[in-house]
């Protein structure tokens, strides 16, 4: 029986750059990313976004706008990921280095796909272009793709 476990993910912009971590343990470790965690019981969604990118990037945000959902499933493991993913370019603070992330700012048109998630280069565009979008993808290992879908979502 599949479960699913609820995460963030929070892509912060500033004009033409956008704002990624070089994560430095744990899931995901050595691949560029937004900031983003768990979600705890006693949290919102919201909540958890706010404070998993501040403990990652030292950044404090009043408002995240929604801006898409992504959920993982991985062959032969039970959980199924549901990543809520947020945005904003508004943002006080300046980026500092955490134990989990090294922060440094991409301008769009070099954005290091091949150093991130092989999702990413797949619904970056949506998220560049402010349109909600919903994906679900199939991973075998933690580089293979199998299969996904991908749609806006308005
Ligand atoms: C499996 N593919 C993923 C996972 C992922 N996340 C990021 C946030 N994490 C807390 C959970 C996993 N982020 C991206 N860009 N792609």
């Amino acid at each position: 029986m599949t479960k699913t476990k609820l995460y963030t993910l929070a892509l912060i912009r500033n004009n033409s750059d956008v704002l990624l971590g070089m994560k430095k343990r744990g899931f995901g470790v050595g691949r560029w990313n937004g900031f983003g965690g768990k979600v705890h019981s006693n949290e919102t969604v919201l909540e958890a976004a706010k404070r998993e990118l501040h403990e990652e990037s030292g950044l404090i945000v009043n408002e995240l706008q929604e801006a898409g959902l992504l959920k993982f499933e991985f062959i032969g493991e039970p959980e199924i990921m549901e990543v809520h993913v947020f945005t904003t370019n508004k943002f006080e603070g300046t980026p500092a280095e955490s134990e989990e992330m090294r922060p440094q700012w991409f301008p769009i048109s070099e954005i290091p796909f091949d150093d991130m998630w092989p999702d990413d280069i797949l619904w970056f565009p949506f998220l560049l272009k402010g349109q909600k979008f919903s994906g679900y993808f199939k991973f075998k290992g933690h580089s293979e793709i199998l299969d996904y879908t991908l749609e806006p979502e308005c």
